[in-house]
């Protein structure tokens, strides 16, 4: 199966990082990517939840998707006369895999739910099913009401992005890259600077890579650049994903996002946060209650193998950083525009 699938509406085909073939679970590859576009078939709950560790699956939204039929695979390893035990096994092995991204919990309990209504392979596959599309509709929609908040310009727009958060991130279309497509289809679009997102490049890898698929222009910036591109007007407003968002709108993502945020700010350029509602987390007041994922001082000590720093140094690898709402302009949803103290209020409406 082709995951750069064609679609009967468009002649172009489009980028599905998930997808569900009745047996098993096909993902693209993120950890060979740009150099090689290949699939894994996923078929026990197991893998499912290593390719989330190990970030062939990545991005809030697909790791939410990924575990969902992840869930499917636990119940078809399940006891058919009670497999409600065995999917609460493997809803905590699959919550364990990244503790940032509150989609993969949002996704897990709501397949918990679904089960507890009717177990049956069958209903559990048509829930993941259900995620997974909603997913790209969702996605859709918060692309264009990211395009109707994008400033006003005389020229057409020049966006700074961080990390990943495209189709790639996503079941498909994405987010902060969905206003990109949007913006690109709309003419507004002059070029995409990407930063590059040490340590695990997916600003280089992925966000290029998807991208170039499709012929919107993009240029890769090392992660130190956005302050001179920005002090020179180069960059007309930043659109950046989501990890998880507290109920006060402190956004956790991408480490950087932080620091963009900060120089946004300083320059006077508009900052957006893109992300469906199932990355918000009314449960947390702030951000200060989001678990940052540390991962293996590997990923900084080295690149492709090549080691960069003499024996003896100590490495520190946060994955993720708390931007504070403050410097937040909006938080785009795909029921809106919202700033980032108002979310609480719009949730509940
Ligand atoms: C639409 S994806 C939003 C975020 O998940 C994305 O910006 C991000 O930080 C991804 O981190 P990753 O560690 O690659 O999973």
């Amino acid at each position: 199966m082709d995951l750069l699938s064609m679609t009967s509406a468009r002649t172009r085909s489009e980028i599905r990082p998930v997808l569900w073939d009745g047996q098993s679970c096909l993902l693209i590859d993120q950890t060979a990517l740009p150099g090689s576009l290949r699939t894994v078939a996923i078929e026990t709950s197991e893998q499912m939840a290593t390719a989330i560790r190990t970030m062939i699956v990545r991005g809030a939204p697909a790791i939410g998707v990924a575990a969902a039929f992840g869930m499917v695979l636990g119940r078809r390893e399940a006891d058919p006369a009670q497999p409600l035990p065995h999917l609460q096994k493997v809803a905590s092995l699959l919550r364990s895999t990244r503790p940032t991204a509150v989609n993969l919990f949002w996704a897990i309990d709501r397949m918990l739910a679904a089960a507890h209504l009717d177990s049956s392979v069958a209903h559990l596959e048509g829930e993941a099913i259900a995620i997974l599309e909603a997913d790209i509709a969702t996605c859709r929609a918060i692309g264009d009401h990211g395009l109707a908040a994008l400033p006003a310009t005389p020229h057409r727009l020049r966006l700074l992005t961080h990390c990943n958060a495209g189709a790639l991130a996503t079941a498909g279309y994405g987010t902060a890259l969905g206003v990109v497509r949007s913006a690109h289809r709309a003419h507004r679009l002059e070029r995409v600077w990407a930063d590059e997102t040490r340590p695990r490049l997916q600003g280089a890898r992925l966000t290029a890579w998807e991208l170039v698929q499709e012929g919107i222009p993009v240029t890769v910036i090392a992660d130190t650049v956005a302050a001179h591109l920005l002090g020179k007007g180069q960059i007309d407003a930043v659109v950046v994903g989501a990890d998880r968002i507290a109920a006060n709108g402190d956004v956790a993502n991408k480490i950087g996002t932080r620091g963009v945020a900060i120089l946004a700010h300083y320059h006077g350029v508009p900052f957006f946060v893109v992300a469906p509602w199932s990355t918000i987390d009314l449960d947390l007041a702030d951000g200060s209650g989001i678990a940052i994922e540390e991962r293996s001082p590997e990923e900084v000590r080295t690149i492709d193998g090549v080691v960069l720093a003499p024996e003896g140094t100590d490495f520190y690898n946060p994955a993720f950083d708390v931007t504070p709402a403050a410097l937040i302009s909006g938080i785009v949803t795909e029921t809106g525009v919202f700033a980032p103290a108002q979310l609480g209020a719009a949730l509940r409406r």
